[in-house]
């Protein structure tokens, strides 16, 4: 799943991962779970709606995207207002912070952003990011989420649940024991499991016999 793959996806008109409001997990959680004087760390953010819910909700999200059609529409589509700074980084690359008072988005590759970007974060909602990557690649994004983690953090993590014979990814299956293997010294506890077999036409078209999704608290 490099730039490539997921630039074809954003050169579409719509992103079938893309959800027109924030998600039902992270409305119902976010307050009895995450510390509003805290940063969230949002990774692989696409022009997620969840980043304005978390900003309006009081928390100051940090939204880090590596496409920048998706990062121009989520300013465009929500009328945003940004100051920008650029980061150059060792390869000739750059990193872009789009901030306000409110909210912060690094149009970066995620595995180029470093604690001396972003500092360390307490609080992390990861939707459809881990569960984008694939096998190898979501080892080095946990290695990599976890030099970012400050002492007791939090991890939101979103999967989806699934028989891996029926479908083979994006998004890909993930077992409880594999995020266990990937965060071996965080607390995981499943908190909340549902049904997307009726939800959307794409799924329905799959005819799979189990479609959850299922949000896993982290600890550290
Ligand atoms: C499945 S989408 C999920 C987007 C968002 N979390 C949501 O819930 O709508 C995955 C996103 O990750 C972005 N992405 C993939 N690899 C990335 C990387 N290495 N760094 C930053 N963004 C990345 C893709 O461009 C895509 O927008």
């Amino acid at each position: 799943m490099d730039f490539e793959f997921w630039d074809n996806c954003w050169q579409r008109e719509s992103q079938p991962f893309h959800l027109a409001e924030a998600h039902t997990f992270l409305v119902k959680y976010v307050n009895k779970l995450f510390n509003k004087s805290e940063k969230v760390l949002v990774p692989l953010s696409g022009k997620s709606l969840d980043l304005l819910f978390l900003a309006e909700q009081g928390y100051y999200p940090v939204g880090v995207e590596f496409n920048p059609k998706a990062v121009n529409r989520f300013i465009q589509e929500n009328q945003l207002e940004f100051s920008s700074q650029t980061f150059p980084v060792a390869n000739g690359n750059e990193l872009i912070r789009y901030h306000n008072d409110t909210m912060e988005v690094w149009l970066a590759d995620f595995f180029e952003v470093t604690e001396n970007h972003i500092g360390t974060f307490e609080q992390v909602y990861d939707r459809a990011a881990f569960i984008a990557l694939p096998d190898q690649m979501r080892t080095s994004y946990a290695k990599h989420l976890k030099s970012l983690l400050a002492d007791n953090a939090t991890i939101l993590l979103v999967t989806m649940d699934y028989l891996p014979d029926e479908m083979s990814g994006p998004p890909f299956h993930i077992t409880l024991d594999e995020i266990k293997q990937q965060f071996p010294d965080g607390e995981v506890e499943e908190l909340c499991r549902c049904s997307l077999l009726d939800s959307h036409p794409r799924w329905k078209e799959l005819n799979l016999s189990r479609l959850d999704e299922v949000l896993y608290q982290i600890t550290f």
